[in-house]
C-alpha cells in the first residue's frame, strides 16, 4: 500500500487472531490441559486496510463481538497485529515509543483510569507530572478543558462520589492532558443518560474543531456516529464491509426508500400492498418501502389512484437500517 504524506493513519491488510485454550471443564480438564496443551485460533480482525487523514472524526460501527475494540487496540499498540501493518502518523503502534504515547489517546467507556477514592484533580496531577508538565502548564490545561466539559467542583470530590456522566467527563479530561492529536475512543457514551451522552458529543466536535484532532470512535448510540462522524468504517465479524461517508451507507444498505402519504380518505392494507412493502398504516397515513428504481412509476400511480394530502420521500432512517443489520448478523 503506498502512503500518501496526508494520510495520518495507514492500517494495510491487518488481522489479529487470539489464540484460546481448549480446556474442558473441571479438575480433571485442568490436568489434562497442563501435559497435553491444546488451542484453536479465534479470528477477531481479517485483513482490513484503510487510510484516515488528519482531523477526521471517523466512526466504527459493527455488532457485538466484530472486532472494533481489537482494531483500536492494535492502532494503539496495546495488542500486536497477526499479520499485517498499522502505522500511526509514522510511528509503529506495537513499539510504543515515548513520541508515539505523547500523540495518542485511549479512552475506553468501561475501564476508567482514575483512582476510586481520590478526587480526579489529584489523578489529574498525577498523569500531568507523568507526561511531564508544569504545575502551571497542567492548571492552565486542566481549567480549559474543565471549562469545555462543564465540570467545576466535580473534579474536588471523590471520583466514587461522582455520577457517571461526571466520572465520564472526567476521564475524559484525564485522557486529553497531555494534548493528544489522535483520540481512540471505545464507546465514550456508555451507560450515560441522553443529556450526559449528548454533553461528551458536543465536547467532543468542538475539540475537533478547536484542535484539530483526529478522532476514531466506535459506539453503539447511533446518535453519537450521526452527529460526530461524517464517515463510517463498518466491520462485521472481521471483516470490513463498508468504509465511505454516513450518508450513502443508507443506499448501500437499504436498496429502498420510504414514502409516506396522508390520505384524504381512510383506504384498507389491501389496496396498498401493490406498490411497496407496508411499514405502518394508521388511520390515513401509511409508510411504504418502495424500491429505487420503481419510486417514479410509484409516486405518480399513487397520485393518481388515491385523494392525497400530503407525500413525503426519505431514506429509511440509517439507525433501523444498522439496527436491523445488526439483529440480523449478516451483510448482504
Ligand atoms: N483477549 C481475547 N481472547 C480471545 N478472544 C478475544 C479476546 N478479545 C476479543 N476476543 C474475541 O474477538 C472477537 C472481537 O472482539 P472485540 O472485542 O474486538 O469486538 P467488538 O466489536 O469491540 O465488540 P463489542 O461491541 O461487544 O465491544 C470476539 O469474537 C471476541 O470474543
Amino acid at each position: 500500500m503506498h502512503n500518501n504524506p496526508s494520510d495520518l493513519i495507514v492500517v494495510d491488510q491487518l488481522s489479529k487472531y487470539y489464540r484460546v485454550a481448549n480446556k474442558q471443564p473441571g479438575f480433571k480438564g485442568t490436568l489434562k490441559h497442563f501435559f497435553d496443551r491444546k488451542t484453536y485460533d479465534v479470528p477477531a480482525v481479517t485483513d482490513i486496510s484503510f487510510k484516515i487523514s488528519p482531523g477526521e472524526v471517523v466512526g466504527f460501527l459493527g455488532a457485538n463481538g466484530a472486532g472494533k475494540t481489537t482494531l483500536l487496540k492494535m492502532m494503539c499498540g496495546l495488542i500486536h497485529p497477526s499479520t499485517g501493518l498499522v502505522d500511526v502518523g509514522g510511528f509503529s503502534p506495537q513499539r510504543r515509543q515515548t513520541a508515539f504515547l505523547k500523540e495518542i489517546t485511549l479512552v475506553m467507556g468501561q475501564k476508567q483510569q482514575l483512582i476510586w477514592d481520590l478526587p480526579p484533580m489529584d489523578s489529574l496531577y498525577v498523569n500531568a507530572a507523568v507526561y511531564g508538565l508544569s504545575d502551571h502548564e497542567a492548571k492552565v490545561r486542566i481549567n480549559e478543558l474543565a471549562e469545555m466539559l462543564e465540570l467545576g467542583e466535580e473534579l474536588t470530590r471523590p471520583v466514587r462520589k461522582l455520577s457517571l456522566g461526571q466520572r465520564m467527563k472526567s476521564e475524559i479530561l484525564a485522557a486529553l492532558l497531555h494534548k493528544p492529536s489522535v483520540l481512540f475512543l471505545d464507546e465514550p457514551t456508555l451507560g450515560l443518560d441522553v443529556n450526559a451522552q449528548a454533553r461528551v458529543r458536543s465536547f467532543l466536535s468542538e475539540y475537533n474543531k478547536r484542535t484539530g484532532a483526529t478522532i476514531l470512535l466506535t459506539s453503539h448510540y447511533m446518535a453519537d456516529i450521526t452527529a460526530l462522524c461524517p464517515r463510517v468504517i463498518c466491520i462485521h465479524k472481521g471483516k470490513l464491509f463498508y468504509d465511505g461517508d454516513l450518508d450513502s451507507l443508507a443506499n448501500s444498505l437499504s436498496p429502498s426508500r420510504e414514502v409516506k402519504v396522508e390520505l384524504k380518505n381512510q383506504c384498507a392494507n389491501e389496496q396498498f400492498e401493490k406498490y411497496g412493502e407496508i411499514q405502518d398504516l394508521n388511520d390515513r397515513f401509511v409508510c411504504l418501502l418502495v424500491s429505487r428504481d420503481k419510486l417514479t412509476d410509484v409516486v405518480s400511480n399513487l397520485l393518481t389512484d388515491f385523494d392525497i394530502i400530503d407525500l413525503e420521500i426519505s431514506d429509511p432512517p440509517i439507525d433501523q437500517l444498522i439496527g436491523e443489520l445488526f439483529i440480523k448478523g449478516e451483510v448482504n
